[in-house]
């Protein structure tokens, strides 16, 4: 949701696919899913600059290998750099850019058979979550803009997000998201019933994700 909020042209891309798809219903399932090539690509875009597992698991070589003139012994444990690999010059072009089409004519998939992006590991003790993290992270999206415009609070810019990514087993965000979600004309009969936290006919939400602070919503 931060690199959407960064980038209006991908947003907006996104909404345009994912109304056109629903085609009027009122609520997104799974099946709707298979066609949204542009939420695809979003998704992957997301996890090759922010690698939820940036060092993936810790792994230990269980006998001597020779890999590109690096002589691994037995036993060492082994860290694999998933954020720097999906950052790679020599398998990315403008590997810093936010460009979900880079996806859009491409078999680059993040099912671990790709080594340029890794985020859900790869091998025997790959992610076995991939196929339900995929479909939960693509329900919510599809469903959040499906229903909403967002934009960042009056005066902020999206460059001045502040970008910077806690520490943990699975980082997210240092400093919660805090965004302005306003109901999209065919969802906002829908919502009539929100009023508690509708100011300025502005559902005002905030994606807490820092569980240290708070585990309530936090309405500016
Ligand atoms: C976006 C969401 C997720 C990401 C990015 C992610 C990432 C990873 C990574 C990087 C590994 C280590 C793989 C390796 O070292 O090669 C892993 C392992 C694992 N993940 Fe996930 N995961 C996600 C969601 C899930 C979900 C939803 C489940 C369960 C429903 C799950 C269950 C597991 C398990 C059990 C392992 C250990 C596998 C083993 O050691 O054999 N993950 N995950």
């Amino acid at each position: 949701m931060t690199e959407l909020l960064r980038h209006p042209r991908a947003m907006e891309e996104l909404q345009n696919e994912v109304r056109q798809l629903a085609q009027g219903k009122s609520e997104i399932t799974e099946d709707d899913l298979g066609n949204m090539q542009y939420l695809k690509a979003v998704i992957k875009e997301t996890l090759r600059l922010h690698p939820p597992v940036p060092p993936l698991l810790p792994r230990e070589s269980i006998e001597d290998v020779e890999l590109l003139r690096y002589h691994i012994p037995a036993k060492t444990q082994v860290i694999v750099n998933a954020w720097t690999i999906g950052r790679d010059p020599l398998s990315w072009e403008n590997p810093e850019e936010y460009r979900p089409k880079r996806f859009l004519n491409s078999n680059i998939d993040v099912k671990g058979l790709n080594f340029e992006l890794i985020p859900f590991g790869a091998g025997r003790r790959g992610c076995p979550g991939i196929a339900f993290a995929n479909v939960v992270n693509e329900l919510a999206i599809a469903r959040l803009v499906h229903k909403f415009n967002f934009a960042l609070p009056e005066g902020i810019k999206g460059e001045d997000l502040d970008m910077t990514e806690g520490t943990g087993i699975t980082i997210r965000r240092k400093s919660p998201l805090v965004a302005v979600a306003t109901p999209c004309s065919s969802a906002r009969e829908a919502y009539t019933n929100i009023t508690l936290h509708n100011i300025n006919n502005q559902l005002r939400v905030a994606f807490q994700q820092d569980p240290g602070t708070s585990t309530q919503p936090y309405y500016p």
